[in-house]
């Protein structure tokens, strides 16, 4: 496992350790993420990945009874020390979920939601991030000429590739997906897998996924965790074809899980 920092770490969790009232979530993680990669985190269910995601926002800070150790260090910052400006934090790491939540507003609302509550008010920039947000998760020309419909009227897919262009306008550097395509058809999926590729030129992604064929296909490094524990990260082509632990395999050849 590579724990060296390199340059263009932009996360660095380091000894990260959670716990749920008694329930140990996330033991010893030591996990670089790099800048402008896709990380994939598998694993079966409940051995913590949707917690080690939400964690890099601080997303479950206020879940009662939660304890934290370690560091993650953001850009050189160690997000879990108290200093940390939240609103500002979850504007740089957004956040999408596994089921599209427009909010039931406009779509132009939903898009401009962030943005205003970050100080931008002026119609025409707003018109502008919703038009390069939108156009950057490839809804623009399905919904251009209905920017004030409801966005819940919109299609499961366009509602997660809405929800996608709403965590965008605020111009992150990190993009955190859990389980994105889980609640969608086929094509759909495709959609936002074609979308990750696109915007990874961008941002940085981490996205939790059920699907091993879909971290293969999207990702650049994987991540697998068991009970807790980060078993194996390495560069995703290797996991699937040369695991170095025992229980990875065992997982990615539907053994266990
Ligand atoms: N808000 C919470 N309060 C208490 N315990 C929690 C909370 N969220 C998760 N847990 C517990 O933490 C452990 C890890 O859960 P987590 O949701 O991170 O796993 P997961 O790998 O994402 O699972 P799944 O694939 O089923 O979504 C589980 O034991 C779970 O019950």
């Amino acid at each position: 496992m590579r724990t060296a920092v390199e340059k263009n770490t932009i996360f660095n969790v380091d000894d990260l350790n959670l716990w749920y009232g008694n329930n140990y979530a996330l033991k010893n993680i030591t996990f670089p993420i790099l800048e402008k990669e896709v990380t994939a985190i598998i694993g079966p269910s409940g051995c913590g990945k949707s917690t080690f995601v939400k964690t890099l926002n601080l997303m479950n800070r206020s879940v009662p009874g939660i304890k934290m150790s370690g560091e993650i260090n953001y850009k050189g910052k160690n997000i879990l020390s108290d200093r940390i400006d939240l609103v500002e934090l979850r504007k740089n790491v957004g956040m999408v979920f596994q089921k599209g939540n427009p909010f039931p507003q406009s779509i132009y609302d939903n898009v401009t939601f962030g943005p205003k509550i970050h100080g931008t008010k002026k119609k025409a920039e707003l018109d502008e991030i919703v038009e390069t947000s939108l156009k950057n998760v490839a809804l623009w020309d399905e919904v251009k000429d209905r920017l004030d419909a409801p966005a819940l009227g919109l299609s499961g897919g366009q509602q997660q590739r809405l929800c996608i262009a709403r965590a965008l306008a605020t111009k992150p550097d990190v993009l955190l997906m859990d389980e994105p395509t889980s609640a969608l058809d086929p094509i759909s999926t495709v959609k936002i897998e074609e979308l990750i590729a696109e915007l990874k030129k961008q941002y940085t992604i981490v996205i939790v996924t059920h699907n091993m064929q879909q971290a293969a296909r999207v990702s650049d490094k994987t991540a697998f965790f068991l009970l807790g524990d980060l078993i194996e990260l390495d560069e995703t082509d290797k996991i699937f074809s040369n695991p170095a632990d025992k229980r990875t395999e065992d997982y990615i050849s539907g053994r266990f899980g």
